[in-house]
This record gives C-alpha cells, structure tokens and sequence, in this order.
C-alpha cells in the first residue's frame, strides 16, 4: 500500500476536486461521513457520551462534519473547537455553518487551560484537533488537553492522525495524543511506523474516502507498506522439474567461540526458507556443533584451531554468502574479513558483527558488491551512519548511505524498513516476540537463503523481512510473546509462505 507523504495528500485533494469538479468541501464532507460510520457502526446508537476536540483547521472542520451525524443520530456530544489560533480554514466555518443548523447547541470554544473540560472514562473521544497540518508544538495549554484526553482512559478515535504528532516531520518536545485507534484517511501516515511517534499508535485503519483513482495509482510515493497483498507478488512458485541446484547455495560465515548458536540460527533460517543447499563456514570448534545439530547443512571450518575465524577461503562457488552472525569483531578476524571482502565478487548480506567490523574500518565499505543487502539493528545502524536528530533523519541518513555503497539497507525495528534507491519497504508483520537474540541471525538466513534461490537482493530483503514477521505472528498462535524463540521463527517459516495464498475463513 502506498504512503503518501503529506504534499501528496494535498495533491491528491486538488485531483480529486478538479477530475469530479467539486469544492473542496465535499471532500470534507465524505471524510467526515465516512469516519462517523466507521464509530456509529462499532456504537449502533447506544448513548455513550461523545466528546469531539476540534482544531480550527481542515482536521477540525472534519471533526464538525463528524459532530453533525452525532446530532443527527441523536447520541448525546459536546462539541469543544481548541482555538489553538484564529486562523479557521475556509471549510472548517462551511462545515460550522452545517452545524449550528442541526443543532442550537454550538461548540464551546476553548482558549486556556482554564476552559478545559473533565474528561471521563466512559466517554469516547473524537480527536480532530490536529491533522497533517501540524508543524511545530501545540501551545502549551493544548498540549495539557492531549494529557488529559491520554490520562482519562476514554476510548479514542483520532481522525487521520493522533493529533500532536508530525506526519513528514518530527515535532520534539511536544505531547501526543494516544488513540485507542487512528482513522487514517486514504493513506496510513509514514509517522505511524517509526519509533519516536509509532508508540503513540495502538492500532490504524484507513478509510478510503475515494481520492481520485488515476491519481493514486499514478503517483510514485517515497515509501510504501508491505503486506500480504505486496509479499504474494514477490513469491516465486517452485516448478515440478527443478531440484536442489535450481535453489542456489547459501554460505554462512559465521559463528565463533560460545556463538556456535548464531551459526546454527542462520542457517537453519536460510534452510527453512528454500534454498537448495546450505553450508556453514565456521571454526573448527563450531564443525561438530552444526553437524550434530543441522543434519542438512554441510559445515566447512577454517584451517585454525582458535576461537574466532582467522581466515575465510574455501573451495567452492556458492550462490550467495551471508556474513557477520555470532563472528566476533577480534583484530584476527577483522584482518580475515577483509581479505575476504576484497577478493570476493559473490553477492552478499551482512549482518551483526561484520558489520560492526565495517563501522570500525568504514574503507572495507568499498569492497561490497553492488547491492549487498546490510541488515543493521539501531545501534549497528548508529555504528555504520552515526548519529540521527529523529527517524525522518535517520531514514535520510540511510538513504544517503544506501545510494552511496548501492547497497539494500534493512532498518531492523518493529517496523522493519529496507531502503533502496530512495526508496522505503515499510514492513507490517512481527511483534514483539521478535525481540529476542538470535531472531536477527535468522532473519539474515533467510535473506540468504532467498537470494539462493534466485530472489533479487531488494526482493529477498523486503521479502524475507515480511516472513520472518508473518512466521512470528503465527508462531504467537502458540505461544505468548515472551515464549517465542528465534528457533521456533525457523519452525514456523513453512506456515508464513502457506499463509500467502490462504483463503480467509468464511463466515456461516
Ligand atoms: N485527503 C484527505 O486526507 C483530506 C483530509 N482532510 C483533513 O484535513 C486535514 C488537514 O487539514 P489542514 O487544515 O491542512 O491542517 P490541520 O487541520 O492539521 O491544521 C490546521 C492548521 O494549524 C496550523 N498549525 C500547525 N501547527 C500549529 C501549532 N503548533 N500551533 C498552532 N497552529 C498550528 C497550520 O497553519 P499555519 O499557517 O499556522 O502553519 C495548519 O494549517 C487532514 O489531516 C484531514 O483531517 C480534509 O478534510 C478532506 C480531505
Ligand atoms: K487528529
């Protein structure tokens, strides 16, 4: 799914108007009726005491479109409008006039901390006090109502977006509205993503309020969601003919003295994904660790009796070459990595302390094939590109950095993102079972194991990512959070491919 970026959405506004020749208040007006179906749906009239907030801008007009269906539908709502400015958008006063001819009761203005209302438990609360318009703090009286709204505990719906937070940008220092759940219009917010303001998010929805069809599909958005619909495009259906060769072979070099396990992990994600054979490049402590514990895996050790591999070559043409889970980042081993790294032609992904081996000896950099896949967690992130104000930085940080060595960035977080060619793969399946050592060793055996079978290094990266989330949302099926194990990422992997092409359950 796309993410417009808020430019985006004023444009797909104006294409709207223009192709059906309407005003922009009809816009207002669908925006606004939708969102109020989407709660009268869920409250089929019970009289629960509605508290709508609305801001002086288009977010606020909504909020008087939505107030209207409350009055009309005869639930009982106190409309507040938070005069943050007065500066009211030419629709927000149509939308007012709307208003005050269903009802003689007219929104309480609001200019201080002095007018704020109590707020209660039992009320659900219709955030419309800011939209995409907002672009530095809420006064600081403002900024006390969002407190207020997030101490209550009433339930609430923030309209396009929890008001307080930035959609393109990050506002620091300011409160946010938590919702209970955000009712984005047309197109979930990139915000809503990232770390610094996805914690405000509990759960989105988008309502399509039918912003004009050619546009949408013409327009080229920076970042975009993956989900199911997009990682069923990515699959590549096995053939009858084929057999192991047809999967490539997947090298991990990995693993080290008492981290035998990462070695294990990644290859056991680059087996569970499909590819046609595995081998393991490890220590000579690590052989009989794998052997015993991947019968399917052949395992190659360096010529060295010592904790950490002191040299990486071997005598075979694999596929592709995973690099870094459990290495350690000893000067012995620095030294054989780059060696290896500057005689190397053969695609690779780079993870975990190869790539703190790169953050320490950035020339190495140089050495990677086009379009390495590097699959940094925050703090490798913040090794290899140095430090971010905020995740809007970050993620231009990244791009830099990605354009640079023209290689696939995946941005490890609850939302992992892969960068490439200014682009950004916003991934939607995982949970927080995920955060557990050893998931990343997976994930990097699983990017590997998909390049081996032919998958491009973008679409093994974006791919992968998606079901190493998809098989820990299965595996949750099972077990809670704290139960799940990298282990059981691997175990579940077959079920996330399955889960492709399953059928939703049909309702009797
Ligand atoms: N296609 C759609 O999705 C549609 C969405 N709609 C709704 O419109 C809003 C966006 O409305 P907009 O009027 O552009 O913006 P806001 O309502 O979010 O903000 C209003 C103005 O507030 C000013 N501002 C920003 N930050 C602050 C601040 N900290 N303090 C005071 N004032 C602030 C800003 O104006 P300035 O000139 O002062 O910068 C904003 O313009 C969208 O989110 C949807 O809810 C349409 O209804 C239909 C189509
Ligand atoms: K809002």
């Amino acid at each position: 799914m796309k993410i417009l970026s808020k430019e985006q959405v004023y444009q797909a506004d104006k294409a709207t108007e223009n192709a059906e020749n309407i005003p922009s208040y009809n816009l207002m007006e669908r925006a606004g009726g939708y969102a109020f179906e989407f709660m009268h749906q869920r409250l089929q009239g019970q009289p629960v005491p509605v508290k709508i907030f609305c801001g002086i801008g288009n977010n606020g007009g909504d909020g008087l479109v939505i107030a209207r269906y409350f009055v009309e539908h005869q639930y009982p709502v106190d409309v507040y409008v938070v005069n943050y400015s007065d500066n009211r958008s030419k629709d927000f006063l149509l939308a007012l006039e709307e208003l005050k001819k269903v009802t003689r009761k007219w929104p309480q203005v609001l200019k201080s901390e002095d007018d704020l209302p109590q707020i209660n438990r039992e009320d659900l609360v219709v955030d419309c006090i800011f939209g995409i318009g907002i672009n530095r703090p809420a006064p600081k009286w403002v900024q006390q109502l969002f407190v207020n709204i997030n101490q209550s505990g009433a339930y609430t719906v923030a309209i396009d977006v929890p008001s307080g937070m930035g959609v393109d940008v990050y506002i620091k220092d300011s409160e946010v509205i938590k919702p209970t759940i955000v009712l984005s219009f047309q197109t979930p917010k990139l915000a809503f993503f990232l770390p610094q303001s996805g914690k405000y998010i509990n759960n989105w929805t988008v309502l399509d309020i039918g912003l004009d069809r050619n546009f949408m599909n013409s327009v080229q958005t920076q970042a975009q969601l993956i989900d199911k619909a997009e990682a069923q495009q990515m699959y590549k259906p096995r053939t009858k003919f084929s057999h192991k060769g047809t999967y490539g072979h997947a090298l991990l070099i990995t693993g080290s003295y008492g981290k035998t396990g990462a070695a294990v992990l990644s290859c056991k994600g680059a087996l569970s994904s499909g590819a046609g054979l595995v081998t393991a490049y490890t220590t000579q402590h690590g052989l009989p660790i794998l052997q015993s514990s991947l019968p399917e895996a052949m395992v190659l050790a360096d010529r060295y009796n010592g904790k950490y591999l002191e040299e990486i070559q071997f005598d075979l043409a694999p596929t592709v070459i995973g690099v870094g889970p459990g290495l350690g980042t000893e000067k012995i081993t620095q030294q054989a990595l780059k060696t290896f790294l500057k005689a190397n032609k053969i695609p690779l992904v780079v993870d975990a302390d190869a790539l703190n081996i790169l953050s320490e000896n950035q020339e190495f950099l140089e050495f990677l094939p086009k379009y390495s896949v590097l699959t940094p967690h925050p703090k490798e992130l913040e090794r290899l590109i140095g430090t971010w104000e905020d995740d809007f930085e970050k993620l231009k940080k990244a791009e830099a950095f990605s354009k640079k060595y023209n290689c696939v960035l995946v941005l490890k977080d609850a939302h992992t993102i892969t960068v490439f060619d200014g682009k950004y793969y916003v991934n939607n399946t995982g949970n927080p079972g995920l955060a557990t050592g050893g998931s990343g060793d997976v994930l990097t055996g699983i990017i590997t194991g998909l390049m081996a079978q032919g998958y491009d290094a973008l679409t093994a990266a974006i791919f992968g990512v998606y079901l190493h989330g998809k098989a820990a949302d299965i595996a949750i099926n099972h077990t809670a959070y704290e139960g799940l194990t990298a282990s059981m990422i691997t175990e579940f992997l077959g079920q996330a491919y399955l889960d492709l092409f399953a059928q939703p359950e049909q309702k009797q």
